[in-house]
């Protein structure tokens, strides 16, 4: 039974915007739908425009009836959380206006404030409430990413922060963090002796992350062509996946000691600059083409595009991590927009059998797998060789998968949105699916060398037709190693 959190006044900064109405307020009423939410929990929007309190319900009744699922809307639980729902115009760059704000919230619950906002939004909006001493101990202040666009202006966002907030109050969002599949990997890794004793360099020869979308840019061409693949996806949602595979076991399960070992796999990543940066990195940019057997434009053709862009919309890594573990194990990392399909998991792919009893029917025994798909089809499956049935002294083989779907296993039940999670444990005050300032920090550092080695070198990212999967260079990446992408 999910511990429901104590009373909370939750504030969502920027409630009007793409991703409150997309997300959060959803996450806001599924969490009330299933009783999680206490009675006396509040949550209060608040946003530029001028609005009066019913033209404020009206808007966010709207947004639940666009953004929630059919069947998980009903009239008395619409009616109940917008009860909870209290609208306060402000505007964030002006410090005066944190004074309603204040009188909105009640003394006696703890503030959590949620920054749906530009990042640049961040420092002025902690400045503006610690002015009214709303920055104090208990209160929470919950980050969307991304925290800056490299390590300089990262350090800046998060020095800004620390002015006013500890560090145990802050809550960096990486929405992979909340999604089920993604924390099975700590259950599959560290409830299982079968993988437990079998994840290293030892047993594992390489393992793939792939997360392919087929959405474009979506109406955020100004902010995706800022950042591009590389630290829009990269950066956070790719790392902290592969951090949560490489790290070593945490001795419990709780934020430092999980965070303690992100960071570890975090520095222990090898540096991509010029002299490795051809070989191990691939960068593509969509051309027009056909995702789902309709036609899609070109990244350049998109709204709002600039015609000589050079932003990458695909990025393929062959990263190496250096320490005891996984020395001599690749992990290959792909993501990319407009792909064939919306895929996003992790392929562990175990060594071969060193020696073959079956040579006289199965000359190659191909490699267990162990396939963890993240989403859609939220499940794990293993890869085994087994013997086909039947009478005869020849032993024939079959590569068969155990195929574990959670949707089928697990009675059905809702996967919850990944954001609902977040919030949930943020309400509870628990920090172990959020990001530390150093893992941000690290990540940064990686990747920034990156952007370098590219800047550097001058070279536009390769086309690819929107509905493939990324350019030519992908396979090679693999290629160049014996090896290829698991489709
Ligand atoms: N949208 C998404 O899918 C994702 C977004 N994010 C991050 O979440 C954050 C919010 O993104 P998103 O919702 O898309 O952005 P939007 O621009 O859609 O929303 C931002 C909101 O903040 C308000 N705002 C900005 N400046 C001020 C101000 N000075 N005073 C009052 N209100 C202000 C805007 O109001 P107004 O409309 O009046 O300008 C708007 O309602 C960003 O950091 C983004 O990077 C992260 C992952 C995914
Ligand atoms: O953070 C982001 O994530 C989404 C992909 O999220 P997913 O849960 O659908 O895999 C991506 O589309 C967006 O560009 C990025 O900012």
């Amino acid at each position: 039974m999910t511990e429901r959190p104590k009373n909370c006044d939750f504030v969502l900064f920027g409630v009007l915007g793409d991703l409150s109405r997309r997300k959060l307020l959803p996450a806001l009423y599924q969490l009330d739908k299933s009783g999680l939410l206490s009675s006396g929990t509040r949550i209060i929007g608040t946003a530029r425009n001028d609005l009066t309190a019913s033209e404020a319900l009206e808007r966010v009744e709207k947004t639940l009836r666009e953004f929630v699922a059919k069947g998980d809307l009903d009239d008395n639980l619409l009616d109940r959380f917008c009860k909870r729902f209290h609208y306060v115009p402000m505007d964030f760059s002006e410090l005066s206006s944190y004074a309603s704000l204040k009188e909105t919230l009640q003394a006696e619950q703890t503030a959590i404030f949620y920054l749906a906002t530009p990042p640049s939004m961040y420092a002025t909006i902690c400045s503006g409430l610690e002015q009214q001493g709303l920055a104090k101990q208990p209160a929470r202040v919950i980050l969307e990413k991304p925290i800056g666009h490299n390590l300089g202006s990262s350090q800046e966002i998060n020095q800004a922060v620390a002015r006013y907030f500890d560090e145990n109050q802050v809550y960096r969002i990486d929405h992979y963090l909340g999604k089920e599949t993604v924390l099975n990997l700590l259950a599959l890794r560290f409830a299982n002796a079968l993988f437990s004793s079998n994840w290293d360099n030892n047993a594992i020869d390489h393992i793939q992350i792939t997360a392919a979308e087929q959405v474009g840019v979506e109406g955020r061409w100004g902010y995706y062509d800022d950042a591009g693949q590389l630290r829009d996806m990269v950066q956070n949602h790719l790392l902290q996946v592969l951090s949560l595979i490489a790290m070593e076991p945490p001795s419990r399960l709780d934020a430092e000691s999980i965070r303690e070992e992100k960071l570890k796999v975090l520095k222990a990543l090898r540096p991509i600059d010029e002299s490795n940066c051809q070989e191990v990195t691939v960068r593509g940019q969509y051309q027009a083409g056909f995702v789902a057997d309709q036609r899609v434009p070109g990244y350049l053709d998109e709204d709002g595009a600039r015609n000589n862009s050079q932003t990458e919309t695909f990025v393929g890594l062959k990263v190496n991590i250096d320490n005891w573990r996984w020395s001599g194990v690749p992990f290959y990392l792909r993501t990319g927009k407009r792909m064939p399909e919306k895929r996003s998991e992790v392929v562990i792919t175990f060594k071969k059998q060193l020696h073959n009893i079956f040579n006289d029917t199965t000359t190659e025994l191909p490699p267990n797998k162990l396939v963890i798909r993240l989403q859609p089809d939220e499940g794990v499956e293993v890869q085994i060789l087994n013997k086909i049935p039947g009478l005869g002294e020849r032993m024939h083989l079959k590569a068969t998968n155990l195929d574990l779907s959670f949707n089928e296993t697990f009675e059905k039940k809702r996967i919850a949105d990944a954001y609902e999670r977040l919030l949930l444990e943020a309400m509870q005050g628990n920090q172990y699916l959020f990001v530390h300032r150093d893992e941000v920090e690290y990540a940064w550092r990686w990747i920034d060398s990156i952007v370098a080695a590219w800047d550097n070198n001058e070279q536009p990212p390769k086309a690819y037709q929107a509905g493939t999967w990324g350019p030519v260079g992908s396979v090679s990446l693999l290629a160049q190693d014996g090896r290829q992408w698991d489709e």
